[in-house]
């Protein structure tokens, strides 16, 4: 695994931050010590999907970069005829998450898109996984995108969201993002690299609060929403379709 470096040197103007393919060759090391629980996370996707997978049908990653929680999901599916959709708009992602899944799952039936998932009709799910995508798509838009993703969904087929969230309670705020802070010093990263990394995200990670996501998740229709999983100030949500 590639160490990230990427903010380790000044860059003078700190540009937006995009997934190149300098951040695509890093990215199992960035993840792992920037986001609290990821690897929990993508190891309880398998059992997630195990119990909600539904014999022939699709299931979805949206935002899949290197197709981490496909592999998971697909090492404890045990319904026959699923297939795996992944999608991302980074080309430097959907490549080697091409390379990486065909690598791992020779005979497993899936294919890796790249487009912007706004674009993705989606047909047949029973499970979609947005594991900390939607958070990167502008506000505006986020209804629609699960609106899309609840009409795609068959009854019982459900939606694993994860985020990083904000919270409106203003000491809770200072709280968690200090102790994330924290997090990533212990995990190595410098006070540049934490500084640099935070301006670069400043207009393109924009975090809901908890309850934002619950309002909207029933305003696309889902009437069961539960908070699964939560580390530091990244949590995960499991949206039920009846
Ligand atoms: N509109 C969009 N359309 C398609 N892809 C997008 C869009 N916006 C962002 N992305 C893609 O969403 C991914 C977000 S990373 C997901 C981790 C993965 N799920 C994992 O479980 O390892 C999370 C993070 O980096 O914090 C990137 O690969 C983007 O290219
Ligand atoms: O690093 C952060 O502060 C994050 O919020 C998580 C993250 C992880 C990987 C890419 C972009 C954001």
């Amino acid at each position: 695994m590639k160490r990230d470096s990427i903010y380790a040197q000044p860059h003078g103007l700190v540009a937006d931050f995009a997934f190149t393919e300098a951040v695509a060759d890093v990215f199992p090391d960035m993840i792992r010590r920037s986001v609290p629980g990821y690897e929990t996370i993508i190891s309880l996707l398998g059992v997630l999907a195990r119990r909600y997978a539904q014999a022939d049908s699709r299931i979805y990653d949206l935002g899949c970069s290197l197709g981490a929680a496909t592999l998971s999901m697909a090492s404890q599916i045990r319904v026959p005829g699923v297939s795996f959709v992944c999608v991302d708009n980074s080309s430097a992602m959907t490549s080697r998450c091409e390379q990486i899944i065909q690598r791992r799952l020779p005979d497993g039936h899936f294919e890796v898109v790249c487009d912007d998932i706004q674009n993705v009709v989606l047909e047949n799910a029973s499970v979609v996984v947005l594991n900390f995508t939607l958070q990167f798509l502008k506000p505006d838009d986020r209804l629609e995108m699960l609106r899309q993703i609840y009409q795609g969904l068959r009854p019982g087929g459900v939606l694993v969201l994860s985020e990083k969230l904000r919270f409106a309670d203003a000491t809770e705020q200072a709280l968690l993002t200090d102790l994330h802070l924290e997090f990533k010093r212990a995990n190595g990263y410098s006070e540049l690299e934490i500084s640099q990394k935070r301006s670069s995200l400043e207009n393109v990670l924009v975090p809901d609060t908890f309850e934002e996501h619950v309002e909207r998740l029933q305003s696309a229709g889902f009437r069961q929403v539960v908070k699964w999983f939560q580390g530091l100030n990244f949590a995960s949500l499991l949206a039920v379709k009846d």
